[in-house]
């Protein structure tokens, strides 16, 4: 057996400027994820991944209105909706076709310069977020809407989702929401991102392959399977059963345990004191009870703690958005991560080809087909 670490654990596999994770201490660029958390808006953390400085007045006001011009789409990006956008297909399935489907619509999507390249990272920043939203409208039957100039990114979001002016409490939390799910160092989907443009393939497919890797279950899918276990499971007195069960079973609980964080992850307890007050003001107390008592017990019998995406289901949920839509936005807010590291890797890039090592048979000679 040679030394490859399955799964890849612990190994490093490349440098970065955009974020670290140091014991249970996240950082972007240097600043302490409560620092943003608490203080910055989800625009200031773009700026932020993409240039690894906080941008000034000017500089922000400048990105906030690139990114509400971009977010209008032209018809055709969603018209095609109406095609698939049933019950049938997951909206993850939908996204990852539109975020490649855009590049139809960038006569320079083939043109890797910087400046186009930095074009390109706003134009689909922007674009995510209408492109979710309009999803959601096109399958409900209802209007598709324009971003308001005025709004800021979590605003216009919301807006655009539910078609009306969303409250400023909704739009902190969102916001919240937003900067803690941006980056994450060498998370599945932005090594994926990272691997996949080292072979200098443009910007559109690389993010179109990390969302192909968010949607996963074991990885941005997780906080879809939160919400889906706690409406399964109902009440609080059915928990013990039903997670005792599933742990018997040796089923996964989603949005517990993590490959790095093994005393907390720390995006969570954002996360879990926005689900209390949330849960509380929306008459769905049960559901954050009920997340308090999965917790205990698989910390209590497996001493995994609750990542980013346990909290963040109940969140969304009293939000009042669909639970399907819970990963597509993690992917509006990691798709800054994922052009940070795109750009990160462009700017001094090798192809990543790592190794396997050979396990199966050896020695075998071809056998006509008529003898097998
Ligand atoms: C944004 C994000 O991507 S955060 C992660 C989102 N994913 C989830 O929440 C899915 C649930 N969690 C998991 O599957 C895992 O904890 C992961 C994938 C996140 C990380 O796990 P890894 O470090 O790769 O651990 P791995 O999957 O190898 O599990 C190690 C052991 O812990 C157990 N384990 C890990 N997570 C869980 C869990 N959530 N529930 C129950 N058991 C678990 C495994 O069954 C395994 O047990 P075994 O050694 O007896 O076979
Ligand atoms: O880092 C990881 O493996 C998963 C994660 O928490 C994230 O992507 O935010």
């Amino acid at each position: 057996m040679s030394e490859q670490k399955k799964g890849l654990e612990g190994v490093i596999a490349s440098e970065t400027r955009i974020s670290s994770i140091v014991g249970d201490q996240l950082t972007y660029a240097g600043y302490k994820i409560d620092d943003l958390a608490e203080n910055a808006l989800f625009e200031e953390v773009i700026f932020l991944l993409w240039n690894f400085r906080l941008p000034n007045q000017d500089e922000l006001t400048d990105l906030q209105q690139q990114l509400t011009e971009h977010m209008s789409l032209n018809p055709r990006m969603y018209s095609h909706f109406e095609d698939y956008a049933t019950d049938k297909i997951h909206p993850m399935a939908g996204l990852r076709t539109s975020l490649s489907y855009l590049a139809h619509f960038d006569e320079k999507s083939e043109d890797m310069s910087d400046e186009v390249n930095m074009k390109k990272a706003i134009r689909i920043q922007a674009k995510i977020a209408s492109l979710v939203a309009a999803f959601s409208r096109v399958r409900q039957g209802k209007e598709v809407l324009k971003p308001k100039a005025e709004y800021s990114y979590a605003k216009n979001f919301l807006y655009m989702l539910f078609g009306e002016e969303p409250t400023d409490v909704q739009v902190e939390g969102f916001n919240k929401a937003l900067v803690l799910h941006a980056d994450h160092e060498l998370n599945a989907s932005t090594f994926t991102a990272r691997v996949c443009v080292a072979t200098l393939s443009d910007m559109y497919s690389g993010v179109t392959a990390a969302a192909g890797a968010l949607k996963g279950p074991l990885h941005g899918g997780a906080n879809e399977q939160v919400i889906k276990m706690i409406t399964e499971i109902g009440s609080l007195d059915k928990v013990d059963e039903y997670i005792y069960n599933k742990l018997e079973n040796k089923e996964k609980i989603m949005g517990m345990g993590h490959r790095v964080y093994k005393s907390g992850d720390p995006r969570a307890k954002f996360l879990k004191e926005m689900s209390r007050k949330l849960t509380e003001e929306n008459g769905k107390k049960e559901f954050f009870e009920i997340s308090l008592r999965i917790a205990e017990i698989v910390e209590k019998e497996k001493g995994l703690l609750p990542n980013v995406d346990f909290f963040s289901a109940t969140v969304y949920d009293t939000m009042g958005i669909e639970h399907d839509l819970f990963t597509p936005i993690f992917a509006i807010s990691r798709t800054s991560g994922w052009i940070a590291h795109i750009l990160e890797q462009y700017s001094d890039n090798r192809l990543i080809r790592p190794r396997a090592e050979y396990i199966g048979e050896t020695d075998r000679k071809y056998t006509p087909i008529e003898e097998r």
